[in-house]
C-alpha cells in the first residue's frame, strides 16, 4: 500500500459531488451561485443513491478534475473517499467538504465553517495538503471507525433512542442491564502489545470525533500517520461505570477500564462478529486490521485545522 509521496495538484476544475438529499436546499444552490458569480467554475453532480458517490469520484478523475467537493455528511465523505481510494494515486482529484449532514462529525473535528458559502470558499480555495487515509479490511474511512457498544447507532436511529443513550450514566447502566447487553470478547495486537479484553467500546481515529461530537481521539492528527486507539473494556456495575466514565475524561494510556494509544496498525480477532461504525456508515467484521495510508489524500483542511500537525 506504499505510494510515493508527491505534493498536492492545485490547478484545474472542482465538481462539487452532492447527496441528492441536499440537492435543493435554497441555501446550497445560493452558496454554489455565490462562488460562480466571484469566479470559480464549479460543476455540480447529484448522487442519487448509495455507490453514486464512488462512481462520480472515479468519473471526475477520467475528466481530468484537479478537485471534488463532498458536499453531504459523514457518509458521502467516506463514499467519495472510498472512490478516491481506488484510482491510481497521481489521477485521484483532491477533496474539499461542504457539510450538509445531520452531524458533520469530521467536518466539525476539521474546523469547517458550517454556513454553505463559507465553506464552499474553503472548499474550493484552500491549498490542499496531504493528509492519511485509515483502512480496516477492504474499506476506507477518513474519520474514525468504532465499534461495540453504539456502534449501530447511526442518524437512522429514532430520536428517542439517541436521547436514552445521551441521558447519563444511570439510564445508560439500567438500559445495559435491561438489554442483557453482551460485551465483546476481541483479542487486539498492535505494534507493541496485545489484549484480550471483554470490549465495550474501541475506536480508531484518524480524526477526533463521532456520534454528532463526541471526542472519542481528542490527540488525533490527519498527517501524523497515527492512529488513535481508544480501548474501554466492559465494565459490571454502577461504581465500575463511574471510574469508567472517570477514566474517559482523562483518557489514561493504561487504566483499569481505558486505554488510550497511538499506533501506526491494529487487529482484531473475535468469534462473533463486531458491529462497528467507518465514518458513521454501520458494517460488521469478525477479524479485521485497520492501519493507515499516510499522505494519501490531498485535502482542503482549513488553515490552523486542529487536526493537522503541520501547520
Ligand atoms: N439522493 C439521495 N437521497 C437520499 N439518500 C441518498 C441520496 N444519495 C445518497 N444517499 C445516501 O445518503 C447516505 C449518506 O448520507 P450522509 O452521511 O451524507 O448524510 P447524514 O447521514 O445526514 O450525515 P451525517 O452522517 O453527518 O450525520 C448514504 O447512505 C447514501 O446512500
Ligand atoms: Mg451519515
Amino acid at each position: 500500500m506504499n505510494e510515493t509521496i508527491q505534493p498536492c495538484e492545485h490547478d484545474g476544475d472542482t465538481w462539487l459531488i452532492l447527496n441528492g438529499k441536499s440537492a435543493q436546499l435554497p441555501e446550497v444552490r445560493e452558496a454554489v451561485g455565490r462562488v460562480r458569480e466571484a469566479g470559480h467554475h464549479l460543476a455540480v453532480r447529484v448522487t442519487w443513491e448509495g455507490g453514486d458517490g464512488v462512481r462520480l469520484a472515479r468519473e471526475a478523475s477520467e475528466a481530468g478534475i484537479a478537485r471534488v467537493i463532498a458536499g453531504g455528511g459523514d457518509g458521502t465523505v467516506n463514499e467519495i473517499v472510498g472512490g478516491l481510494m481506488q484510482l491510481a494515486s497521481e489521477t485521484r482529484p483532491a477533496l474539499g467538504i461542504l457539510p450538509l449532514g445531520s452531524a458533520n462529525d469530521f467536518a466539525g473535528g476539521l474546523g469547517l465553517p458550517e454556513e454553505p458559502y463559507e465553506a464552499l470558499r474553503v472548499a474550493l480555495e484552500t491549498p490542499p495538503r496531504r493528509v492519511d487515509v485509515g483502512t480496516l479490511g477492504d474499506d476506507y474511512f477518513i474519520n474514525l471507525a468504532s465499534g461495540g457498544f453504539g456502534a449501530q447507532i447511526t442518524n437512522s436511529t429514532p430520536a428517542p433512542l439517541k436521547r436514552l443513550l445521551g441521558g447519563g450514566a444511570y439510564s445508560l447502566m439500567g438500559m445495559l442491564k435491561a438489554w442483557n447487553y453482551q460485551p465483546y470478547q476481541g483479542r487486539l495486537r498492535f505494534p507493541d502489545g496485545e489484549r484480550n479484553v471483554p470490549l465495550f467500546l474501541l475506536a480508531l481515529g484518524n480524526g477526533c470525533q463521532a456520534g454528532g461530537g463526541q471526542q472519542l481521539a481528542p490527540l488525533a492528527k490527519i498527517d501524523d500517520g497515527l492512529l488513535e486507539l481508544l480501548i474501554v473494556r466492559h465494565f459490571t456495575s454502577l461504581r465500575e461505570m463511574k471510574q469508567l466514565i472517570d477514566e474517559l475524561e482523562n483518557l489514561p494510556e493504561s487504566g483499569d477500564f481505558v486505554e488510550y494509544l497511538q499506533v501506526p496498525w491494529v487487529e482484531f480477532e473475535s468469534e462473533h462478529a463486531l458491529p462497528l461504525n467507518l465514518d458513521g456508515e454501520p458494517c460488521f467484521h469478525e477479524n479485521f486490521r485497520a492501519a493507515l495510508m499516510p499522505g494519501a489524500l490531498c485535502l482542503a483542511a482549513p488553515e490552523g485545522s486542529a487536526l493537522l500537525s503541520h501547520q
